[in-house]
């Protein structure tokens, strides 16, 4: 008889426990995430969605528990990680260095070009429109080839149009990936086809 060993898993909360100021954000919450597998977490403001991608970053410990790291981790929060005065190029370079990872050249240009925004290199950030600015920040992700990639609202302060489209090319470019999106709204075009997790009370519960 042949055993099929499990497939291993991304990343994954043990019973972790978050408490700030009294309150348990997070209350034992275990939970693992599978390979190439997309997870929306929703839940009411001040529940704990950005704790809990913060403690999945390694931003955060635990106050007990554990969080088992991915290898390699992207993250796009809701503040801009872009220096407006640099141009695309150079964004990336610091990126890369900031990870200590080589081949700057080849690498970018493989990244602008799956985001379809590899015309814009040696533009200033400054003078991209706001749907660029988000593709160069996928690009920004891509180079690193993250095997978990987590996001933070990256739709909420765009306009429905430019919403699909960055939607679309998420779910084109982190097709292999484990993403964890947080989201405060019930429609997102990321939420098709994600497994929707929610927030309440430190717990986690999956649909
Ligand atoms: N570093 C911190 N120190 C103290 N309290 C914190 C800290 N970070 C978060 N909190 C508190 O923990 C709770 C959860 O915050 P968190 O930002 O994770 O919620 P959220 O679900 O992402 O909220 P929102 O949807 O409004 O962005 C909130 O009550 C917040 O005030």
């Amino acid at each position: 008889m042949t055993t099929t060993a499990p497939a291993k898993v991304t990343a994954a909360l043990h019973g972790v426990t978050k408490t700030f100021d009294g309150r348990k954000v997070l209350d034992d919450v275990s939970f693992a995430f599978q390979p190439a597998t997309r997870y929306v977490v929703t839940g009411r403001s001040g529940c704990g969605k950005s704790t809990l991608l913060n403690l999945l970053a390694g931003y955060l410990e635990p106050d007990l528990g554990r969080v088992s790291p991915a290898v390699a981790t992207g993250y796009l929060f809701q503040d801009e990680l872009l220096f407006s005065s640099l141009t695309v190029r150079q964004n990336l370079g610091l990126r890369l260095t900031a990870l200590g990872l080589s081949d700057h050249q080849r690498r970018t240009t493989e990244a602008l070009a799956r985001a379809e925004v590899g015309g814009l290199i040696d533009n200033p950030v400054s003078q991209l429109s706001g749907g660029e600015r988000q593709r160069v920040q996928l690009a920004t992700l891509l180079v690193a080839s993250p095997q978990l990639v987590l996001m933070d609202e990256p739709t909420s302060k765009l306009d429905a149009e430019t919403r699909l489209d960055v939607g679309g090319a998420v779910l084109e470019l982190f097709a292999d990936q484990t993403v964890v999106v947080v989201s405060h709204e019930e429609r997102s075009p990321l939420s098709d086809g994600a497994i929707r997790l929610r927030l309440q009370d430190g717990r986690l519960d999956h649909d």
